[in-house]
């Protein structure tokens, strides 16, 4: 009787934390665009940060086969150069597509970025500018999450530094290329954890004290509040940015969290069953970057390919504009 009822329990509870898991992952959205899509982003041209793994390797590898020429911004270039001829490979089998004769593969550029380096963001957009005639989708997918403190090259805390600062003077310095290749987009990766950070602005640089998960929430309602302040800059020029969520994704994003080697198991079983693929985590990227639905819509956030409801503070216009306007002073753009 006593066994019965521990095991009743057991699968009561095991019931409950899966419908909570999913919950929170939130439903897998399939594949977007099948067969008939092939060839609907030809003769545009991607740029993906952080495009050698995770999502954004996923993204890359969804867009390239609708026919855009992607360009792969990458810290480490031997890496990055790996993970292209894997990309190039996996295209000409047909792995990454349904119909590999179809037509429409694109082109597929490696070019280093470091974001925790104003100076490596301006040599990689000095570069794009001269070899780079168009500029159709910017994506800000690279991200670093939970690392120890430590600092960029310009002495920002890194999770501020690379997840919002880099791709905030990055985008500013591709914003001439993307409005004269307009309609264009920007699509930038925050996180839901969001919802755990503030911005802090008297100690953006957390050297009092660092949290490095609020570091990293921190950083995702930057992302969010730069996307809502960028699309009101952008009003009227056919250039829109929209900002998602990918949910809870298998990736090697958790690096620098330690996990203890007896847990080690569990922790993979319960990603394995509940954390989305990779593929089906860029899914959302790649409809903002693709999708004729999205044209036009700027300023949103979405999750599972849907439009989603912010907290206050992340609609915050206010928070928004001095984020900015301190942001333009961190990277030194000059007014
Ligand atoms: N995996 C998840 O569950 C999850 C959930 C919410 C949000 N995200 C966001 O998704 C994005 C992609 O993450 P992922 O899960 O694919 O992890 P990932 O670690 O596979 O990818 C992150 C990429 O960013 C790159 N990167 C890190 N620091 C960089 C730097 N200084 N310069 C240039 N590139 C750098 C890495 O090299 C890597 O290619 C991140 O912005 C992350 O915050 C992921």
């Amino acid at each position: 009787m006593a066994v019965a009822t521990a095991a009743a329990l057991l699968a009561a509870l095991g019931g409950a934390l899966w419908l909570a898991a999913r919950r929170f992952v939130g439903p897998r959205v399939q594949r977007l665009h099948g067969g008939g899509a092939l060839g609907l982003m030809h003769g545009k041209t991607v740029l993906i940060t952080g495009a050698n793994s995770g999502l954004g390797r996923a993204t890359a590898a969804e867009l390239l086969r609708l026919g855009a020429r992607v360009i792969m911004g990458c810290r480490d270039r031997v890496r990055a150069e790996e993970a292209a001829g894997q990309l190039r490979r996996e295209l000409q089998a047909g792995e990454s597509g349904p119909d590999p004769g179809a037509g429409g593969a694109g082109e597929l550029v490696v070019r280093e970025l470091d974001l925790a380096s104003l100076r490596s963001v301006r040599a990689f957009c000095q570069e794009v500018l001269q070899e780079e005639p168009r500029l159709d989708v910017l994506i800000n997918n690279a991200g670093i999450f939970q690392c120890p403190y430590t600092k960029t090259e310009d002495g920002f805390e890194m999770q501020f530094g690379v997840n919002h600062l880099g791709h905030f003077l990055l985008t500013n310095l591709l914003l001439g290329l993307l409005k004269s290749s307009a309609p264009s987009r920007i699509v930038v990766v925050s996180s839901k954890l969001y919802k755990y950070g503030d911005i802090n602005f008297e100690d953006l640089n957390s050297e009092q004290s660092y949290d490095k998960s609020f570091c990293y929430s921190r950083s995702k309602l930057a992302n969010i509040l730069f996307t809502r302040e960028l699309a009101r800059r952008l009003e009227g020029t056919n250039v829109t940015v929209n900002v998602l969520h990918p949910g809870i994704t298998r990736t090697n994003l958790g690096r620098h969290i330690h996990i203890p080697l007896l847990v080690k198991p569990l922790f993979n079983l319960v990603s394995w069953a509940f954390f989305k693929t990779p593929v089906e985590g860029a899914q959302t990227s790649i409809y903002l970057a693709s999708s004729p639905e999205v044209e036009g819509v700027s300023g949103r956030y979405f999750g599972d390919c849907k439009e989603e409801e912010l907290l206050p503070k992340a609609v915050d216009e206010s928070v928004a504009r001095k984020l900015w306007d301190i942001s333009e002073v961190m990277v030194g753009i000059l007014k």
